[in-house]
């Protein structure tokens, strides 16, 4: 809007509002007392004032119609603006902001902004003067302006923000670009939030959606090379390079050799001198300014290179800098400058260069952790502008269908080798920045940063979808409501919802005996089983007599119910019952009443009783003389205290054999392996099979608690034995040979194993009776009487059962087997 800004005008009706305008400058003194920016001054505060306003604008009274209200309209803002400027820029003029009389210049703008509230003046002219006022101040003064529109930004951008935020956006960005990104951080963070919270989230005007770089960004340094220099007054320098050369200086010889230069480097990862560093180094902020640079093959070679030898000597600085740290630190790291007295002036109002590229000061720099931080933060974004141009993030774009092409760059892709060395670089630069103390953390904040400017690249790549959402219309929103409302309100209420039990009695006068009622069992006890038995035999009987097919199905859908039910009770006591159960009609096996089994004696007496010995125990003995009988009740009776070695064995499983139960099937591979590794405590070889019993079967059982049950023939005990096994050694004797040779039968035996089952037999007890062979024998006649036997062994009270010590089995007090056919003792 132009403005009519001769101040030496005649137009009366600029001197009338310009008058207005102090009378309402003058009244805003004597309301408000105070010179701070708070509180604001409203549309209450100047309403006499406002009141005025049709006497100078006929077009402001409030019912004013006129066919040519636009221009008068237009004459009105012109008027206004012109006042409005007279005055401010008396007030700027001899005001300084921080002089209590600038809440003056506070107090306009608040009038002002009443003023754009009731359409009295045009919306951006409270910006527009703004803007001025920010042109007008040091940094340290826009600080305070920054405070009021803080302070005011709600009530600015409530109305005809349209008009406003063009004049918004631009002053904001003066004034960003003004200030220094370094050292006045957190007021351009200031300003940014601000910008972020005047325009709505999906705002496109802020949105540099030609992809344009900033190409007046341009980092100078001194490009010419460096004259050969052996004066002493240089920064730590190693000479080495120089040294027998014979004189004969080449290029990078007559360059001074920074003090970071590793000795004993390999060629390739030796880092160049500071001198020729420098050009390299800063040669790389053309390429960060302008990655599309990289484009040409010949740049992004440059910048390969380039990169790798800054991250070469970052590495060798750092490495020096870890080991020099705390002799000679300040000969790296740079001595924080002394700010002068006055210095926060001093700093807001210096135009801060981006980079100070003297060459003096380059060995300085990447001394500074901070400083190299920077430039590396630079490298992670050019590295993922580059794998943006890879076909996988390509692909990944493919799907939008509105793609911006000028942020997008279609026809340009990253090759194989490029790509595979920007990630070995990513990876480079990653574990360099973690490598430092607070590093892991100062890497992740950079990550999260440009993770979430891959989002608005996207966005920026999807032509900038609106992000805002249109509200629901009031029908929709009522409509959904409504049906809603509809599907989850059931119509038939029941007086008491289905499955519940009424609380009507809780409406009685007596509270003490409803509180009873509702302790009563039945409102919280599980029903009985056996209640949905008889429902469910009643419903199969009334299904017989159904007369049609409806009331068949709804005689069914009530079994269902009560099936249902009944199985959800039967689980909690009666699971194995389901494997019996397939057919849902048909669930007689969960009220079939299994006698509870007979508690373990551990379960009887409610403890663990550990043996006091508790070496594992090895049971020998004939075939079939009972061995597995007695481990099984020893194992089934105890069974927290016994648990039986599964032997391994090459062979198949035979019908009905479980592995791991009854024994390890293994293959001659693993069978081997074990044995190899000297794992088997006995091993034999039966009708081509091998078997062993692993140690390491036997002490995982140990490590549990357990004392392990091993059953053995002579042959294994021996060898067990001889491999130094540590255990209890019972024998169990048959009572006669009569007997065992029925238990042969009985078992299936052939009559020609028989025999031979018997012979050895015969031999093994007669082995049995050799001294100290095993720590007990037991006569196993009646088995309970064995396990008896067994037991007391076990817990070391053998005297009191029928089994005998070795020492009396030697003795021969034992049950003697006795020979079937002359009944004479066998001992
Ligand atoms: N005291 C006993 N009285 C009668 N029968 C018994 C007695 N002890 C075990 N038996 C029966 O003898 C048969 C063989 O028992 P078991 O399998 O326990 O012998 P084993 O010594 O483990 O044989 P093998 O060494 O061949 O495995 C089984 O049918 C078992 O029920």
């Amino acid at each position: 809007m132009p403005s009519a800004d001769n101040t030496d005008h005649d137009i009366p009706q600029v001197d009338a509002f310009a008058t207005l305008l102090k009378n309402a400058l003058n009244h805003a003194q004597s309301i408000k007392t105070t010179s701070s920016i708070e509180p604001p001054l409203t549309k209450a505060d100047f309403d006499k004032l406002l009141a005025q306003l049709p006497t100078i604008f006929p077009c402001a009274s409030p019912g004013y119609t006129s066919n040519n209200l636009g221009a008068e309209k237009a004459r009105q803002y012109a008027v206004v603006e012109t006042a409005a400027r007279n005055v401010f820029s008396g007030l700027v003029a001899g005001t300084p902001i921080d002089s209590p009389e600038f809440v003056q210049i506070w107090n306009l703008f608040d009038f002002l902004s009443v003023l754009s509230d009731g359409e009295q003046c045009d919306p951006a002219l409270l910006f527009w003067l703004v803007e001025e006022l920010l042109d007008s101040q040091t940094n340290e003064g826009c600080r305070k302006i920054f405070d009021f529109l803080e302070s005011r930004r709600e009530q600015i951008i409530a109305q005809n923000l349209k008009q406003k935020q063009l004049v918004i956006l631009r002053s904001c960005n003066d004034l960003l670009r003004r200030l220094s990104r370094a050292e006045d951080t957190a007021f351009c963070g200031r300003v940014f939030i601000f910008m972020f919270q005047c325009f709505p989230l999906g705002d496109r005007s802020s949105v540099n959606l030609r992809g344009e770089y900033h190409v007046e960004n341009v980092t100078t340094y001194e490009e010419t090379p460096v004259e050969p220099d052996d004066s002493a007054d240089k920064m730590a320098v190693d000479s080495e390079a120089d040294s027998g050369k014979d004189g004969k200086e080449d290029n990078k010889a007559t360059t001074k050799a920074v003090s970071f230069d590793a000795k004993n480097k390999p060629a390739a990862e030796k880092p160049l001198d500071t001198n020729a560093l420098y050009p390299i180094f800063w040669s790389l902020q053309h390429q960060f300014s302008q990655p599309t640079t990289l484009f040409d093959s010949a740049q992004l070679a440059k910048f390969k290179s380039g990169l790798e030898a800054t991250m070469t000597a970052f590495e060798t600085v750092d490495k020096l800098q870890r080991s020099t740290k705390g002799s000679d630190e300040s000969k790296v790291t740079p001595q924080k400058r002394k700010h002068p007295e006055g210095d926060e002036d001093l700093r807001s109002s210096t135009n801060n260069p981006k980079y100070l590229t003297s060459r003096d000061l380059f060995e300085l720099e990447i001394g500074d952790l901070y400083f190299r931080r920077h430039i590396l933060i630079q490298a992670f974004i050019v590295l993922d502008f580059l794998f943006s141009l890879t076909p996988q993030a390509k692909a990944k774009l493919a799907s939008i269908k509105l793609q911006n092409r000028s942020v997008n760059y279609g026809d340009q892709k990253l090759g194989d080798e490029d790509t595979k060395w920007a990630r070995a670089m990513k990876e480079r630069i990653t574990n360099y920045i973690q490598a430092e103390n607070d590093g892991y953390f100062f890497y992740r904040v950079v990550e999260s940063v440009i993770s979430r400017d891959k989002n608005w690249v996207r966005w920026k790549v999807e032509s900038c979808p609106p992000i805002k959402r249109d509200p629901i219309a009031p029908a929709d929103f009522n409509e959904a409501r409504a049906s809603a409302k509809r599907i989850a309100t059931n119509k038939r209420l029941r007086a008491v919802p289905m499955g519940s039990l009424s609380l009507d009695f809780l409406k009685e006068e007596d509270t003490e005996s409803a509180m009873e009622k509702l302790k009563e069992p039945e409102r919280w006890k599980l029903p009985d089983l056996h209640v949905f038995k008889e429902k469910i035999e009643t419903d199969d009987l009334d299904l017989d007599f159904a007369k049609n097919e409806k009331e068949r199905s709804e005689i069914l859908e009530a079994k269902a119910s009560k099936t249902w039910r009944a199985l959800r009770i039967a689980r909690r006591s009666k699971l194995a019952a389901f494997d019996k159960v397939d057919d849902w009609q048909k669930v007689d096996a969960i009220f079939e009443d299994h006698s509870t089994p007979e508690p373990t004696q551990d379960e009887a007496t409610g403890e663990k009783q550990v043996p006091e010995d508790k070496r594992p125990i090895v049971l020998t003995g004939p075939s079939k003389v009972g061995k597995s009988a007695l481990a099984s009740m020893l194992l089934e009776r105890r069974k927290d205290v016994f648990g039986q070695v599964v032997r391994h064995t090459t062979r198949s499983p035979g019908d009905g054999e479980v592995d791991g139960q009854d024994y390890h099937f293994v293959d001659s591979k693993a069978f081997n392996t074990i044995l190899d590794g000297d794992y088997f405590l006995e091993y034999s070889t039966r009708d081509g099979f091998d078997y062993g019993t692993s140690r390491k079967v036997a002490e995982a059982l140990e490590e549990s608690g357990k004392v392990p049950i091993i059953e053995l023939d002579r042959e294994g005990i021996q060898m067990a034995k001889d491999n130094g096994y540590n255990a209890r050694f019972i024998f169990i004797s048959p009572p006669t040979t009569e007997e065992l040779e029925a238990r042969l039968k009985k078992a299936g035996v052939s009559e020609e194993h028989v025999q031979s089952a018997l012979q050895a037999a015969e031999e093994d007890i007669e082995h049995s009776k050799s001294e100290g062979q095993y720590d007990t024998i037991i006569t196993n006649d009646d088995v309970e009487e064995a396990y008896k036997s067994l037991e007391a062994f076990i817990y070391g009270s053998a005297g009191e059962a029928n089994g005998v010590n070795g020492d009396d089995a030697a003795a021969g007090d034992d049950v003697p087997m006795k020979d079937a056919s002359n009944g004479d003792d066998a001992s």
